[in-house]
């Protein structure tokens, strides 16, 4: 199997795995990982839990889209963050419901809206940025995240839901649920006072487990 079939198997076999454990109902949430000559990305109004990999759709460097089904209309989303972070394999939007509760809150942090409760957030996620509202699909969206110059692995889109990237599809998916289990605890917690990890702890573990 060449490396393309491979991503392709790795893709729906995760995202199935996400849809089965409710981290996404209905056709909700796309994700996308980069190839040598491009993007697949899952088609628009696609179910995560039952994508066909011959179906995913592909685009090419420019974002053309080149074969499969047509993309999800949050392409200008996915491409802002392969454009500003080199680094990145692939890119999770969910709208897993906690994180998604938590989009909905006032009084966030815009600039650190996943605060670092435990040492696991911190390593996989790092900080998130709260991007304002704009409607699904728009590509205000991509501009928004260009203008973040690549500072962030992950954002929280307004009344929406999150946004995860990764080096490669596992680690994208893995960060994306370590995301949603910490605004979970979030949530649970709610005005209950908490004792958040310190600046000094998030250097520490920055240092010894490296930041994405
Ligand atoms: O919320 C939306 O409409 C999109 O962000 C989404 O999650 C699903 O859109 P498609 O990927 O175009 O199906
Ligand atoms: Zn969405």
């Amino acid at each position: 199997m060449n490396a393309e079939s491979k991503l392709r198997e790795d893709i729906v076999r995760l995202s199935k795995s996400l849809f089965d454990r409710g981290f996404s109902v209905g056709s909700a949430g796309n994700i996308s990982a980069a190839v040598d000559d491009g993007i697949l990305m899952t088609p628009t109004n696609s179910c995560l839990g039952f994508l066909d990999p011959a179906r995913l759709s592909k685009l090419d460097r420019n974002g053309n889209h080149i074969s499969g089904d047509k993309p999800s209309k949050e392409v200008f989303l996915h491409r802002a963050f392969y454009e500003t972070r080199p680094q990145t394999g692939a890119v999770v939007h969910l709208h897993s419901t906690f994180a998604t509760a938590l989009s909905c809150l006032t009084g966030i942090d815009p600039n650190d809206c996943i605060p670092p409760l435990t040492p696991y957030v911190v390593m996989r996620v790092g900080a998130v940025k709260l991007l304002p509202y704009v409607k699904p699909g728009d590509e205000k969206m991509g501009d928004m995240i260009r203008e973040l110059a690549g500072r962030y692995a992950a954002v929280l889109l307004a009344n929406h839901g999150p946004v995860v990237t990764g080096r490669d599809i596992a680690t994208a998916v893995y960060a994306a649920e370590e995301l949603e289990e910490t605004a979970k605890l979030l949530i649970l917690l709610k005005d209950a006072p908490k004792r958040m990890l310190s600046d000094e702890n998030v250097h520490e573990l920055k240092a010894v487990f490296g930041a994405y």
